[in-house]
């Protein structure tokens, strides 16, 4: 009987270390305690009701809200409490950020301090646990300010207002029938499932690519009144099928859980849609761009597809505050750049199509 030989993520990570020969090797140490924070949550998720979840963290955790008004679930805190406490004592880090901390967090002592920043919303589509769907993890890492590396003064938030084209790598975990952890370290996508014998995530798919063809799209239809006229007028085109000016049907999903979206488009293609819309002027977007949209655009584009703010690359986007939110259209090359061809020549199209006009599909 012949066994399929596979990599584990730790023979992944020094494999791809061999192009910096002189790498000190905190990278790869910063990158599997990441991956050992997801299992952690993995294991947590998966317990659901079952679990003595609580038993991690010190204190009872209760439901609260976050800096960014949202309610807090038990497990967003412990997630979050898993990364912390799996990546702060290794030396490699000079600070994190988070979406459940309103400030950036400091590498307490006597941990030594290091030369990365840790960026994560440790878990994506929480609002899905109730319900049993795929949530994940989402991560980046960027390099610390040399200032704050030589010194070791504590991490501030302009030290993490980098665009996204500084991502040193990026990835998410997914939380789903099976636990996966998908990684950009600047040379490409692979995946790994996680094997739960071996404890262990194994390469499972080497050189992941975002297919080109897509007849696939996602937008939380409810929020169509709020959409400016490029994205009305792709959603409309797609859902005119076969008959419209696209010539072909359009299927459409919407699991609310960026992270799982951001899976199925690197296994079979498509288009996500959280676009900057008209519902709140004070939000720029939904998703956030430092832990949420940056990595996906990285991975995204790592595997050959396009992340855009509708108008510019969200790469180069340049960060104002921690929490900033953005606008995000990711996906298969082509659809991305129609879209952003529609936002250069918004008044090619009118907004009166049958799709949108009173008694529409949209407008009961
Ligand atoms: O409530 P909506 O409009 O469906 O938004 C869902 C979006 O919100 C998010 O759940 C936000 O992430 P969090 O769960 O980390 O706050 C995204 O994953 C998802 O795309
Ligand atoms: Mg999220
Ligand atoms: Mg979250």
């Amino acid at each position: 009987m012949t066994t399929r030989r596979r990599f584990t993520l730790t023979q992944y990570l020094i494999e791809q270390r061999r192009r910096f020969p002189g790498a000190s090797g905190d990278f790869n140490a910063l990158l599997l305690d990441v991956a050992l924070a997801c299992k952690a949550i993995a294991r947590s998720v998966a317990q659901g009701e079952l679990g003595n979840v609580l038993s991690h963290v010190d204190q009872e955790v209760a439901t609260a809200v976050n800096v960014q008004g949202e309610e807090q679930k038990r497990l967003d805190v412990i997630s979050n409490a898993y990364f912390t406490e799996m990546t702060e004592w290794g030396g490699h880090l000079a600070g994190m950020a988070s979406e459940e901390m309103d400030q950036p967090y400091q590498i307490p002592a006597p941990h030594q301090r290091g030369k990365y920043l840790l960026v994560f919303d440790p878990l994506d589509g929480s609002s899905n646990l109730d319900v049993n769907v795929t949530v994940g993890s989402i991560f980046s890492i960027l390099r610390a300010p040399q200032d704050a590396i030589d010194s070791g003064r504590d991490v501030v938030e302009a030290d993490f207002l980098q665009p996204g084209t500084q991502q040193l790598a990026a990835g998410y975990a997914l939380y789903g029938p099976t636990t996966m952890l998908v990684l950009t370290v600047g040379n490409g996508v692979a995946g790994f499932t996680l094997d739960p014998n071996l404890g262990q995530f194994m390469l499972t798919h080497p050189d992941i690519q975002v297919p080109q063809e897509t007849q696939e799209f996602a937008i939380n239809a409810s929020n169509s009144r709020f959409w400016e006229a490029p994205i009305k007028r792709y959603v409309d085109e797609c859902l005119a099928g076969r008959t419209g000016p696209r010539g072909k049907d359009f299927n459409m999903r919407w699991i609310a859980s960026m992270v799982a979206e951001a899976h199925r488009i690197l296994m079979r293609g498509g288009v996500f849609m959280y676009p900057k819309d008209t519902k709140d002027p004070a939000k720029a977007g939904r998703l956030r761009l430092l832990y949420e949209a940056n990595p996906v655009g990285m991975l995204i584009e790592q595997a050959g597809g396009r992340a855009s703010t509708g108008r510019e690359p969200v790469l180069q986007a340049l960060p104002t505050t921690l929490h900033q939110r953005i606008g995000l259209v990711f996906g298969s090359k082509s659809e991305v750049e129609r879209i952003e061809r529609y936002h250069r020549e918004p008044v090619a199209y009118k907004d009166d199509s049958p799709l949108f006009a009173e008694r529409s599909l949209f407008r009961a």
